[in-house]
């Protein structure tokens, strides 16, 4: 089976289940799960079975309507206070990645907004609307991820030399992904690029999954350690950093994987431009600055021991995991979203973005 062919979250309808791919056997076993029950969804998101900011948005809404679906109260009020209570269990899953919690408030509110503006006001129409919502939520991460390939391999010429860290691909998203949506969607134009994956410890997103999608979409890869990004730019073999992100500030500084701000500086130095790609389901204007972004910590033996059959340190060894880090926004070229290319400064740049959404009524699918 061919990863590019399948989407990494998916409803199955059938069965009342959200579907993923088990990321954590990738690249050695193509697995899927069936997420039917909270506890099930909730682990998926904490381990990493399904990661990547937009993914985990889509995973969370389709398994919000699954749950949904279980809670037999008639009356709204119980209803609803069932509902709440689910979506406030899988938003404390991971508290970095801003989709996360953007995609169940959609949820909510757009239930909130059906049930106070009448219409079939009964269980068989909220679970309507929240059916309608996640699967809303679903294609337009597609067709959002598409756009942003479009208006990021506007940033990039045929024959470029691209360095990528951590996993914002297909498996980060359901289909495209977001920093690598320019190559997909350059290729499909009959454009080739040169890509380099950081490895991205401690838990090899790029070595794992980034090599592996890209591998599998027929793209000329090169697998590096994280640090070697300066042994490869000075070589002049990078044109452009693309990465995505799991959320983005009000005034452009921006969460993603550990080391990411490591490698925009050190971009800097070579002056090669760096990209964050990124939905605006990821831009969070309630949120001043990076300052403000809650970085997940995690276990101390994805450092010490994951992944690996032997551990690597001594026991008893201190460590500090921390899963994210914030690159300033001085160090960013620009952010690519489905509605053009953000520039700084940014808090400006975004109203303009906000703008053009809200002209087309927040809905990419309704433009098109
Ligand atoms: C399009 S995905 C953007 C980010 O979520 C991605 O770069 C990243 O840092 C993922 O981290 P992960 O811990 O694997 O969920």
């Amino acid at each position: 089976m061919n990863i590019m062919e399948v989407d990494t979250v998916r409803l199955d309808e059938k069965k009342k289940a959200v579907v993923i791919i088990d990321q954590t056997r990738l690249p050695g076993q193509i697995e899927f799960l069936e997420l039917k029950n909270a506890e099930e969804i909730w682990r998926a998101i904490y381990l990493l079975q399904v990661r990547g900011a937009p993914a985990i948005g889509v995973c969370a809404a389709l398994g919000l309507y699954v749950l949904a679906e279980q809670i037999k109260e008639e009356d709204y009020e119980a209803f609803w206070a069932r509902l709440k209570k689910v979506s406030d269990y899988l938003n404390s899953s991971r508290p970095t990645a801003v989709n996360l919690s953007w995609a169940l408030e959609r949820m909510e509110r757009c239930l909130e907004i059906y049930h106070f503006n009448g219409g079939e006001d009964d269980r068989a129409g909220w679970l309507f609307c929240l059916h309608e919502e996640a699967l809303k939520i679903y294609a337009e991460d597609i067709a959002v991820c598409r756009r942003l390939g479009e208006y990021g391999m506007s940033l990039i010429r045929d024959g470029d030399g691209i360095l990528t860290h951590c996993n914002a691909g297909k498996l980060a998203a359901v289909r495209y992904g977001t920093a690598t949506a320019p190559i997909y969607v350059g290729m499909e134009a009959g454009n080739h690029y040169r890509v380099f994956c950081d490895e991205t410890r401690p838990l090899l997103q790029g070595a794992r999954l980034t090599a592996f999608e890209l591998q599998a979409a027929g793209v000329d890869t090169t697998l590096i350690c994280d640090n070697m990004s300066a042994s490869v730019m000075k070589r002049g073999w990078v044109d452009a950093v693309f990465v995505g992100c799991d959320r983005v500030a009000a005034n452009g500084d921006t969460a993603n994987k550990i080391g990411t701000s490591v490698l925009a500086a050190v971009a800097r130095q070579y002056k090669i431009p760096v990209y964050v790609v990124a939905p605006t389901s990821t831009i969070d204007m309630r949120t001043a600055s990076g300052d403000d972004i809650v970085i997940e910590e995690r276990k101390p033996e994805e450092v010490t021991e994951m992944w690996y059959s032997e551990r690597m340190a001594p026991e008893g060894i201190k460590v500090y995991n921390p899963a994210f880090d914030v690159t300033d926004h001085s160090l960013i070229a620009g952010i690519v979203t489905e509605y053009g290319i953000a520039r700084a400064p940014y808090a400006e740049s975004f109203r303009d973005i906000f703008a053009r959404k809200e002209a087309c009524g927040g809905d990419l699918l309704v433009q098109n």
